[in-house]
């Protein structure tokens, strides 16, 4: 056991102090003159009669090594002990000096009495007693010093070293050298803060008469005892007589704690006597209160949000329970729709007339395809059929055109027969074409304004303005005294954010006056996009300031009619099967009164049943999504980032476009599924039988095609999906005609064609970037395909909830390379989608079995489709 370095203690070196401890020379122990500045955390060691030092255990004889530790101690450095020095103490009167030590009273201590092995002698003189008294107050402080190293650990490493040292012998100066060194370190860090000063002056004393008591001790045992000759000797009587030092220094530390137990034993079973009091009784103090676990007063979301609308999923009630008109009810049941789905079922009731009705806005969270767009057009079909004017009272904003068109489709279901007048708004129109179809252009009789009206002509005549303006146009064309009035042609509009701010802009006529109803649907994703500042704009409309002249004669009027009217107040519905928890972007709505609806599992009602707040928040909105229920999930290990279109060939082959179950489940991420694999042999055919595109053998029956799966196939972006209808069709022609691309760049007209071909049956493969993700209803779409990886969770949930939509069955596929699988991994394994205790299957594609040939023509497709993408003609 060798000191650390820093534990080290080297004093400064001064003439005459140092003593080499044998052989080790590099390892000497100093002691300190007592004249040199005390610079250091000096060690001091503690004066020490030849008589308190035990014998030591490594040496023969125990006079030998006190006669040793006495000499090592009381060098000077040039004096090193020789049987020069010693011949020399020899020849003086050792035996009078030794005398007069005792006599003197220098060995005096409590360990000489007891362990003392040379008699003292009983007379004193008055010199001697001064001498004693003197010792004593040494002896006493070095008691106290003793106490304080045995206090720390130094004292039991000390301990534990010198007990593996007896009895061993001189194994080890290093190990020597470095209990003294932490000794001497620990020692005086003790005492420098406390006792600089004083030590500096004791050291100086305890220096000087240290000296002196070793000369004497040297002269003593030389007399008695038999010369150290050895070095080795001496450095054997150095290194016990710090042990004998240590021993010493624990015995006194053991000896007070023990006396410090007894006591406190003693003080603890004895009766605690009275105190006198004289009158100052403390006064009186208050219990001391308990400390309580800090608990926050405040939650992090509002509590709208925090405390939830929970609906279950499988809640379900029929349509005619609620206050729905009953060609409202005649409509649905055409569509068979009997039952409200589970949302439905928890909405409309806060929607329609009734005692359940909510009269704040509403924040609708529940998976893809649970009918949220049937859930807040009821309610609005239902209020507004009762208006006899045709006024703009509901807006329906999404994000896409498809998603225009298709909730208008849901619209007019719903309210046929009611007289209610539904458009759309979308880019793809020309605006004056729009204009023209929202607002109706009449004229009234009020001459002030005609008056206006005409000055304003004549100045923009003056200022050279044609009589294309419009202005001009309505001055020509009006009555006299008649002003334009504008109407609106619409009491439903359902369009894109930016048109609707197009409209607000530069449509004359147009106004939200009377909007009651305002709808966001896909709110996250809205919510995201600040395009034309478009909530700020729309909010701003929703709520226009009256003019001071009308406002004034309003309230006129009102007050002479003793009349309160409340504020107009449009009921605002956003809805989102990931429905954003960022406050930020919910409070630029204005809310009043909000609240939120969410269908959540089945664990998320038992937590709210029990009271855990904090379980129902967590899987009801923000944090996690659900998937629907009746949603399979699948994933494909592609093992070469290459292949993977002939991975995506084989496994529409095998299992998208094959009839009828062909894979057969795997373990959940097992990947030990095995699959049937499909000859590729008929690819040459070129007719687009179904089953020639599958691949398959079975009889060709083009009825059953029908009940094959659609398939909706995601790409990361346009090229990439058009990378892959090419690649597709080259390497199995049949594809090529019931395969088709929707993307971004696909013009509206075309785009709505190819999903009307999608959802007929003619088209069987839509490959589409993220544009198809969000809402997009297909009937009967069976299986979706992540092609390439999804960007976010969120972009997963809407992509998968392509399919298995209103509890009908779907198969989710997820092709995922060595690069995706650590984002796969966050989506199959991560908290974000709730899946209900399910987990995501995996199956093999085995593409070895793909012959030589058609990996030829893999790599000959790719070359095309290289040549095409350079200009080079090919594909
Ligand atoms: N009461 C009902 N009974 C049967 N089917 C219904 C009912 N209501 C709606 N559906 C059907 O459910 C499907 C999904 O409806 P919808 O498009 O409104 O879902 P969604 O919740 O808006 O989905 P997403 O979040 O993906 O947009 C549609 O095909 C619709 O026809």
């Amino acid at each position: 056991m060798s000191a650390p370095p820093y534990a080290r203690y080297i004093p400064p070196k001064t003439p005459g102090t140092t003593i080499t401890l044998g052989e080790n020379a590099a390892q000497d122990i100093h002691k300190p003159s007592s004249t040199t500045p005390k610079l250091y955390n000096r060690y001091v060691p503690p004066k020490v009669s030849a008589a308190s030092i035990e014998a030591p255990n490594f040496s023969s004889s125990t006079k030998e090594s006190s006669v040793s530790s006495k000499v090592t101690l009381g060098q000077d450095k040039e004096g090193k002990l020789d049987s020069k020095k010693r011949k020399r103490t020899k020849d003086v009167n050792v035996h009078d000096d030794r005398k007069r030590l005792i006599e003197h009273g220098y060995l005096k201590t409590e360990a000489l009495e007891k362990d003392s092995q040379i008699p003292r002698n009983g007379e004193k003189s008055k010199v001697k007693k001064e001498k004693r008294d003197k010792r004593d107050k040494k002896e006493e402080k070095l008691k106290l010093r003793s106490l304080e190293v045995a206090d720390g650990n130094t004292a039991a490493t000390a301990i534990g070293s010198n007990e593996e040292m007896n009895g061993n012998g001189p194994r080890n100066i290093e190990l020597v050298d470095s209990i003294v060194s932490k000794y001497s370190v620990t020692n005086g860090a003790h005492r420098e803060s406390r006792q600089a000063s004083q030590n500096h002056q004791d050291d100086a004393e305890e220096g000087m008469e240290m000296d002196m008591d070793m000369d004497r001790d040297i002269a003593e045992e030389a007399l008695d005892k038999p010369e150290v000759d050895t070095d080795e000797e001496i450095t054997k009587a150095g290194v016990e007589a710090i042990f004998q030092k240590y021993r010493r220094t624990t015995q006194l530390a053991e000896a007070g704690h023990r006396k410090s137990k007894q006591n406190r034993e003693e003080g603890a079973s004895a009766p605690e006597s009275e105190p006198e009091l004289h009158g100052l009784e403390p006064l009186p103090q208050p219990a001391i209160t308990p400390k309580v676990a800090y608990k926050p007063t405040f939650d992090s979301l509002p509590s709208w949000l925090a405390r939830p609308i929970i609906v279950s999923p499988t809640a379900s009630l029929p349509f005619s329970e609620f206050s729905l008109s009953n060609n409202i009810i005649s409509n649905l049941h055409r569509k068979d729709y009997d039952n409200a789905l589970a949302i439905q079922s928890g909405v409309l009731p806060l929607l329609l007339p009734g005692p359940q009705k909510y009269h704040g806005d509403l924040c609708v969270s529940a998976p893809t395809g649970s009918g949220k767009t049937i859930a807040y057009v009821l309610p609005m079909v239902q209020e507004l059929k009762q208006k006899i004017v045709t006024r703009l009272r509901g807006i329906i904003i999404v994000p896409t055109r498809e998603l225009v068109t298709q909730a208008h489709e849901v619209a007019k279901l719903c309210a046929a027969g009611t007289g209610i007048k539904i458009e759309t708004a979308v880019g793809s129109v020309p605006l004056s074409v729009e204009q023209a179809r929202l607002i109706s252009k009449g004229q009234k009789y009020d001459p002030l304004a005609a008056k206006v009206m005409h000055d304003e002509a004549q100045e923009r005549l003056r200022l050279g303005c044609g009589l294309d303006d419009a202005l001009l146009q309505d001055v020509t064309k009006l009555l006299p005294h008649h002003v334009p009035e504008y109407n609106s042609n619409v009491d439903i509009l359902i369009c894109t954010p930016g048109r609707l701010v197009d409209h607000i802009r530069t449509t004359i006529g147009f106004s939200l006056a009377h909007v009651d109803w305002l709808v966001i649907d896909e709110a996250d994703k809205l919510l995201d996009e600040s395009f034309q500042d478009w909530v700020e704009v729309l909010l701003n409309a929703l709520h226009p300031l009256p003019s001071a002249d009308l406002a004034s004669a309003r309230q006129k009027v009102l007050a002479n009619l003793n009349i309160k009217l409340e504020p107009p107040r449009v009921r605002k519905i956003i809805l989102s099967a990931t429905m954003t928890r960022d406050l930020s972007k919910l409070a630029s709505l204005k809310f009043e009164s909000p609240v939120l609806v969410a269908i959540a599992d089945d664990q998320s009602l038992d937590a709210e049943i029990a009271g855990t707040a904090e379980d129902v928040q967590s899987r009801t909105h923000g944090d996690s999504f659900l998937v629907p229920v009746s949603l399979t999930e699948i994933e494909v290990p592609v093992w070469v980032d290459g292949d993977k279109p002939l991975y995506m060939l084989r496994l529409l082959q095998q299992e998208l476009l094959a009839p009828g179950p062909r894979y057969s489940k795997a373990q959940p991420n097992s990947g030990s599924a095995s699959l049937p694999v499909l000859d590729s042999g008929s690819d040459s055919d070129t007719t687009s039988n179904s089953n020639e595109i599958s691949g398959s053998s079975n009889e060709p029956d083009r009825k059953h095609a029908r009940d094959e799966g659609h398939v909706l196939i995601f790409t990361r972006d346009n090229e990439s999906a058009t990378r892959l209808k090419h690649l597709l069709s080259i390497l199995h022609p049949p594809l090529q005609s019931v395969t088709e691309t929707l993307t971004k760049s696909s013009a509206t007209s075309d785009g709505r064609k190819t999903l009307k071909a999608f959802q007929s049956g003619r088209i069987k493969i839509l490959i589409a970037s993220d544009r198809a993700s969000r809402g997009l209803d297909v009937a009967d779409l069976t299986h979706v395909v992540n092609y390439d990886m999804p960007r976010s969770v969120t972009s997963y949930i809407h992509r998968v909830g392509r399919t298995a939509r209103a509890g009908k069955p779907g198969k989710a596929w997820t092709l995922f390379t060595r690069r995706e699988s650590k984002f796969w991994k966050t989506i199959t394994g991560g908290s974000e989608v709730q899946r209900g205790g399910r987990s995501v299957e995996r199956v093999k594609i085995d593409i070895d079995q793909l012959d030589d040939a058609k990996r030829g023509e893999y790599q000959e497709a790719l070359e095309k489709l290289h040549s095409a993408v350079q200009g080079k003609g090919g594909v």
